[in-house]
């Protein structure tokens, strides 16, 4: 069977994740794997904190859940942390960035509390995925890509598509 990429889509609550995940899973043959959904769906999660209303994950068995799959390639990964994942299993890392004011706007249609609007828009501002994914992998395989308007979403759909192509023709050569 023709080898595929395993890609990371990382980036702030709001930067656009999920939406890029659901057009390249269309673009492409890889399929979206929501961390969010995986972590409810097989009881993935640690502590729950009451302030910022989120759950920590347990991301050791978080981990297992995944492995036996996204080792054999295909995957999108949709999750705004980024440096769980062994290296060895990742081949692209993309992570979405977004305008403060618009994120701001983001945020708030999704009517999160102000601790925790402010806390994405500050990591925004720090750049705090971006060094993550930096610190984590290999430089060379960490993209920052703009998502404020939605013909980027579209361009930024293309580009990861390309790639994927370009990875599909460079890894399975013996087999043509
Ligand atoms: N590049 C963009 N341009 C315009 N709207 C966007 C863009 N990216 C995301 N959005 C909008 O922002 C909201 C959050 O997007 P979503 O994909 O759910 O983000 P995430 O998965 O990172 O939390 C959605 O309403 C989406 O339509």
């Amino acid at each position: 069977m023709a080898k595929l990429p395993n890609i990371i889509i990382t980036g702030t609550p709001g930067t656009g994740k999920s939406t890029h995940c659901e057009l390249l899973a269309e673009a492409t043959n890889l399929k979206h794997l929501s961390i969010n959904q995986v972590a409810k769906d097989n009881d993935c999660f640690e502590s729950y904190d009451e302030e910022l209303k989120s759950w920590t994950v347990d991301e050791d068995k978080l981990l297992d859940t995944i492995e036996d799959d996204v080792k054999k390639g295909g995957y999108i990964i949709d999750w705004h942390v980024c440096d769980i994942f062994p290296k060895s299993w990742i081949d692209l890392v993309v992570v979405l960035r977004t305008d403060n004011k618009m994120l701001f706007d983001r945020l708030t249609a999704r009517s999160y509390s102000e601790k925790k609007i402010e806390e994405n828009i500050d990591a925004e501002i720090m750049q705090v995925i971006l060094d993550e994914a930096r610190d984590a992998y290999d430089e060379e395989i960490v993209i920052e890509l703009q998502s404020n308007e939605s013909e980027e979403i579209d361009s930024n759909v293309e580009r990861i598509t390309a790639w994927v192509e370009q990875w599909k023709k460079n890894n399975n050569e013996s087999e043509d």
